[in-house]
């Protein structure tokens, strides 16, 4: 089993003025990367941030962090170079905002963002360091998970909606279990995610299903205690990954 669980609070529900902050106290309660919603007012009817923004928080938080982008803006062709150079890691696009999928997916991999496969963290010796873009295909709740399934071999995530792109703090749709569960029978090493609604109350359905990256906004940065939330999102991760392949 090639994946593992990985916590990546969405900072969309933090102080927008104090961003670079509210990354780095993410980052110190435990997360493993970060989620980063990008919205066009076209694409979804609300407005948050593009490139300008993703540059100046690469340069407050240095290389580490990863940054997960969910893109939910129509044409997400334009934006790949200028998400590459601002320090995007992980590029994720919506199936249903271009006609070439295919296409785009060879553009992000040719993009050069910066992530070490070796491990999470680049190594330091240089030697070992292998750069790698990796690419994110999401989609919406009305889209079918067949209509993914042609493009999973060639990506490294499939994000799985659980509400409708544009907000965060809205409730989790649980009908969308089944496409998680379809996903992971079919392609066993495929990394997961799940973003909308998922916390400590949803958890538990999203790890049952398969998920193993998850996407937490609200329940996370607007908890008293993001560190204990977190921790727990994880455990019920890891435990049914392990579960998972023990009945195997
Ligand atoms: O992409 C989106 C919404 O479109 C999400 O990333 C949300 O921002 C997650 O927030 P919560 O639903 O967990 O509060
Ligand atoms: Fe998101």
């Amino acid at each position: 089993m090639a994946y593992t669980a990985k916590i990546g609070p969405s900072i969309l529900s933090s102080d927008l003025s104090q961003l670079g902050r509210e990354c780095e106290r993410m980052m110190e309660c435990g997360a493993d990367y970060l989620h980063l919603d990008v919205m066009d007012g076209h694409f979804v009817p609300n407005i948050t941030f593009g490139h300008p923004m993703v540059e100046c928080l690469r340069k407050a938080v240095g290389p580490n962090p990863f940054f997960d982008m969910h893109m939910m803006v129509s044409r997400p062709e334009q934006w790949v170079k200028p998400m590459a150079a601002a320090g995007a890691n992980q590029y994720t696009f919506h199936l249903e905002a271009t006609t070439n999928p295919g296409n785009l997916i060879k553009e992000i991999r040719e993009s050069g963002m910066k992530f070490c496969k070796v491990a999470d963290k680049c190594p330091k010796s240089k030697a070992n360091r292998s750069s790698y873009t990796r690419v994110g295909l999401a989609i919406k709740p009305g889209t079918t998970v067949e209509e993914l399934a042609p493009w999973a071999r060639q990506i490294d995530m499939a994000l799985v909606m659980t509400v409708e792109p544009g907000f965060g703090g809205q409730r989790f749709m649980e009908d969308m279990m089944p496409k998680v569960n379809w996903l992971r029978s079919q392609f066993p090493s495929l990394d997961i995610e799940v973003d909308g609604g998922v916390g400590p109350d949803t958890i538990h359905r999203c790890a049952e299903a398969g998920a193993n990256m998850i996407v937490s906004g609200s329940a996370v940065v607007s908890s008293s205690d993001p560190r204990s939330v977190i921790a727990l999102l994880k455990d019920v991760v890891l435990e049914a990954i392990q579960k998972r392949s023990l009945d195997r």
